[in-house]
């Protein structure tokens, strides 16, 4: 009796309900674990087999109004090495992975009706609540309940990707409250509410003694690099590459490699150099691996789960040893162990919760998420608040968005990097060099397009699902709400500023958190010499690229306190069309020490105007 574990993301081994229950199974004999890449959200044409005339049957993975890859260089790196770890992981407890290419409804109709003959006695997967993936369950359901006439057990397991447990929440995801806060008072103590992680399995069935080949025109690469060229192909062609001048010795905040493996010696990273400790107070950095967790990747690929982070950080917190994997037994020497909960963990907690919150978002509005005016709007109709007819969009939110058609050369430049504004500047270029960026710089971005520039926030979202290496369909369109006011923020679609609520002053953000504007000159190449040696009238210019002009002309007399290589660098900028002419011109003024401008000790700030 066969068994077929459809894998999608709950790519590992340990606390994984569906590897759990299989540990000596008394109905199958063999298991097939099988992720299948899906075409309408990965490009698949490089798979194909290099024959000639061979081409995918499928359209393009692109995203709907950008047209943009949907699983960008980055993610499907990550993926493909998470792919890889979990195949060899298999293979070693007498297992395996098989890879295939298709609508899932499909290859699972090959196995039931030709590959496998009768010998398929049930199809397994766990739950994944976004839209797409549901739909993906639902045919899959329909091929089994068809083809296997009966015969074929169905079930769908809880993911268990979840901090809290669906029957361990105080409300159910219909009630949800509309803001985190009601949501996190509701809860409680975490520690009666979160379930302990399964362990991995010690054996698994093994593989069916032969599997079908994949049918023509593809072709699963036999290695992890064939892979990954395959999978990076299609995507190689990029008009942004041209316009992005590489940065000079920049370095990723996110040098990690996929896979369950890895997730456990970043946590075991973050425990034992005391980086979980100290995440509350270096959660808001822009620059290096460790001041914040970079877990994303690993839990939106599900290669880790939220509950083994909770639990191997109060092993930590209760010097609990014998709970964390063998290996990390030098924990016991690093500052904080036994001493309960810190800032850092607790932090890090929240910002799980966080995760749960945006989840149980997607599922209490479902495919609002996707839409113009987001939760807010379904949210205002099923109250019968009908604003549209007094001139307003729902639930307060400025109707004027600009189409992605009638900004697209705005659109460009915000995706190149080359608005003027330094922080924004500076992160649209890491996220497309690097995939990653920071959420502060998530923030701010999302911010900018969404609320300065008055752009469909949706073209922006796209835009992070395609970059992304830890995209995630909850997280990334929630935030995107959140940020552009139409989510489940009480101060997003306020009266304050003309697209609406709260927004981030992106200038002042880079003076807050960019001070010596090192962020800026990392990314932004053009600026790699501009503020270098700290004086406060660069920085304002790598900030804010429009003001070379002013700053220069407030140097006239006294360029001789400026060293040559920063006036250089100041006067280089001069001719750059983006520094001219920046998309728009956020105004903040800082005030300036009693020293003079080249102070770069405590300054103070003046707000110009409502900034957060
Ligand atoms: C516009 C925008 C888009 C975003 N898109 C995504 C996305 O596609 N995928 C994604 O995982 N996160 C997304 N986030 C949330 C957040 O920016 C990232 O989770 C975080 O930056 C990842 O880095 P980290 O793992 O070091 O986070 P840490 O700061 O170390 O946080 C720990 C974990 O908590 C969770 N978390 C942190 N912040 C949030 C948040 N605001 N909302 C929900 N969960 C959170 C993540 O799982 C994260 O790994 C987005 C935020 C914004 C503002």
């Amino acid at each position: 009796m066969y068994l077929v574990y459809l894998l999608r993301r709950d790519l590992r081994l340990s606390d994984n309900p569906v590897f759990h229950a299989l540990q000596n199974h008394p109905r199958y004999t063999h298991v097939l674990p099988l992720y299948i890449f899906p075409p309408s959200q990965i490009e698949v044409s490089g798979l194909v087999q290099s024959r000639i005339g061979a081409k995918s049957p499928y359209p393009e993975a692109r995203s709907r109004i950008g047209k943009f890859w949907r699983c960008g260089p980055h993610r499907a790196k990550f993926l493909a090495e998470g792919l890889w770890d979990l195949k060899s992981e298999l293979e070693a407890l007498g297992s395996g992975l098989m890879m295939r290419v298709g609508h899932m409804d499909e290859v699972v109709r090959g196995l039931l009706e030709g590959g496998f003959g009768k010998k398929v006695a049930g199809v397994w997967m766990t739950m994944d609540w976004a839209s797409e993936e549901l739909e993906q369950m639902r045919d899959v359901r329909a091929i089994v309940d068809k083809a296997g006439k009966g015969n074929v057990e169905w079930k769908v397991w809880d993911g268990e990707e979840m901090l809290i447990h669906d029957n361990d929440l105080p409300m159910k995801p219909d009630n949800l409250p509309d803001t985190f806060t009601s949501f996190r008072k509701r809860l409680g103590p975490l520690d009666r509410s979160v379930r302990p992680p399964l362990p991995r399995p010690a054996s698994l069935p093994p593989l069916p003694p032969s599997t079908p080949p994949q049918p023509h025109p593809f072709k699963i690469p036999d290695s992890l690099d064939g892979l990954i060229d395959a999978l990076q192909r299609p995507l190689a062609a990029s008009d942004l590459a041209s316009t992005i001048p590489p940065p000079i010795d920049a370095k990723s905040a996110h040098p990690f490699i996929g896979g369950e493996t890895q997730a456990h010696m970043r946590v075991e990273h973050l425990l034992l150099s005391g980086a979980m400790s100290t995440y509350k107070d270096t959660r808001n950095g822009l620059l290096g691996a460790d001041f914040s967790t970079k877990l994303s990747g690993y839990l939106s690929h599900g290669f880790i789960t939220a509950r083994q982070v909770h639990a191997w950080m109060s092993a930590f917190e209760d010097a609990a040893a014998d709970q964390v994997p063998r290996e990390w037994r030098s924990l016991v020497e690093c500052p904080g162990y036994g001493q309960g909960e810190n800032k850092g963990t607790a932090a890090v907690r929240f910002e799980l919760l966080w995760r749960d919150y945006m989840r149980l978002c997607m599922r209490k509005y479902g495919d609002s998420l996707f839409s113009l005016y987001g939760f807010r709007g379904q949210q205002a109709r099923s109250t019968n608040e009908l604003p549209h007819r007094k001139g307003k969009a729902p639930g307060g939110v400025h109707p004027s968005w600009k189409s992605f058609e009638s900004a697209r050369a705005e659109f460009k430049r915000f995706q190149s990097g080359t608005t003027g504004t330094g922080l924004i500047d500076a992160s649209m270029r890491e996220l497309y060099l690097t995939g990653y960026t920071s959420n502060r710089a998530r923030q701010n971005c999302a911010s900018f397009l969404a609320k300065w520039l008055g752009i469909d926030w949706r073209v922006g979202a796209e835009w992070y699902e395609s970059m992304l290496v830890d995209y995630d369909v909850a997280n990334n369109w929630g935030n995107w709400q959140y940020v552009a006011g139409v989510g489940n923020d009480p101060r997003g679609a306020g009266a304050d500023g003309e697209a609406g609520g709260r927004r981030f002053n992106p200038v002042k953000q880079g003076w807050d958190y960019d001070p010596r504007a090192e962020y800026v000159r990392t990314w932004v190449a053009e600026m790699s010499d501009v503020g270098h040696e700290g004086d406060l009238g660069s920085i304002e210019v790598a900030l804010a690229g429009w003001k070379v002009h002013e700053v220069l002309a407030r140097r006239a007399g006294q360029l001789g306190s400026v060293s040559g290589r920063s006036k250089e660098a100041i006067e280089r900028l001069r001719g750059l069309e983006w520094v001219e002419r920046p998309l728009i011109k956020i105004d903040y003024k800082k005030r300036i020490g009693r020293n003079s401008e080249e102070t770069t000790g405590a300054v103070a700030y003046r707000r110009e105007r409502p900034a957060y």
